[in-house]
């Protein structure tokens, strides 16, 4: 049996009408949309930013192998799409994600998860060159905070959750978690929450910049996609070498960082953008960007 709902979207968004069938596979009717079926995510274009929507609800979008490797799908569509510039990611109001699907990962020994490489697909999120938002509402727990720490900007509501609780199940983090947490937190906090795997509200997370900010729940979305238009209206070649350049400073010395950095910026100078946002600074107009 079909149903039918329409999303509310925000201004200048595409209206688009989608479907969920009984095995709640989504088929988009307007065009702009993705053609592609997937059964655990949900996409649609909102000008030139694309949202990915995590919808597995009743497991509270735990994070399956089947989920992921359709974001990974989505994720590279819009990436090779030109009409995008900028990708949101995000869940519903009580999840984000709560984590890896335990349930799939509960009968997995070491030898399959080795031999297999379970989290090899994990990693295809940060080759992704255009900028990523999290928009966070609910539960953002384990794989699911991991997930939006792989995004460049994390938008939380008001009641998000934040947790890396694998302690609690035996483990450990295993998509970044070890690696991300202590680079947005500090050493001391990353030790405190994923040794104890006690949970971290909206607004520690933004005392202690793993959130850029923390909004009503019900803006949370419109805000990032507003954010992604914004992004989306600059030059798109700066708008990537500024990610690449940042995103450096994860792994680079500040001398090799400052270095890769400069280079960047000279490379910059061939562009017309360039000439072109310089010229209408000085000539007092707006930019007209081509992305060249
Ligand atoms: C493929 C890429 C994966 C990369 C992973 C990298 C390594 C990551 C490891 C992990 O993430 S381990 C998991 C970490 N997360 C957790 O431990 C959280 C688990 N969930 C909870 O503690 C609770 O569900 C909650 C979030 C505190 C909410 O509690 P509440 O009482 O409100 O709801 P529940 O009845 O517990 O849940 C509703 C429904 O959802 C199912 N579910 C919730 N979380 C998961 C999960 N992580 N995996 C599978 N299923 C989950 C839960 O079982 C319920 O379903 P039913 O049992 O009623 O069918």
């Amino acid at each position: 049996m079909f149903t039918s709902l329409i999303r509310p979207l925000s201004r200048g968004s595409q209206i688009t009408k989608v479907l969920v069938t009984s095995n709640n596979v989504a088929k988009f009717s307007t065009s702009g949309a993705l053609q592609k079926d997937y059964q655990d995510i949900l996409t649609e274009s909102h000008g030139k930013v694309g949202l990915i929507t995590l919808n597995r609800p009743k497991a509270l979008n735990a994070l399956s192998s089947h989920l992921f490797h359709e974001v990974n799908n989505a994720l590279e569509k819009f990436d090779d799409d030109t009409n995008i510039s900028a990708i949101v990611i995000t869940g519903n109001e009580r999840a984000f994600a709560a984590g890896a699907d335990i349930k799939e990962m509960m009968e997995k020994s070491f030898a399959e998860v080795y031999k297999t490489s379970f989290l090899g697909h994990w990693g295809k999120i940060n080759d992704i060159r255009k900028p990523i938002i999290a928009a966070v509402n609910g539960f953002a727990l384990g794989g699911g905070c991991e997930l939006a720490m792989s995004c460049d900007i994390i938008y939380a509501g008001e009641k998000a959750v934040f947790g890396q609780p694998e302690i609690k199940l035996g483990v450990i983090p295993g998509a970044g978690g070890t690696q991300r947490l202590v680079r947005a937190v500090g050493k001391s906090k990353a030790m405190e929450i994923i040794l104890s795997g006690r949970n971290f509200s909206a607004q520690e997370a933004e005392r202690w910049g793993l959130v850029s900010k923390v909004l009503p729940v019900d803006k949370v979305l419109d805000e990032a996609i507003r954010l992604g238009q914004e992004i989306a209206g600059l030059s798109q070649p700066s708008i990537q070498a500024a990610k690449e350049s940042i995103n450096r400073a994860f792994e680079l010395s500040l001398r090799e960082g400052c270095h890769f950095e400069r280079k960047l910026f000279y490379s910059l100078f061939a562009l017309k953008d360039k000439k072109e946002g310089m010229e209408a600074f000085v000539k007092k107009r707006e930019p007209k960007w081509t992305d060249e």
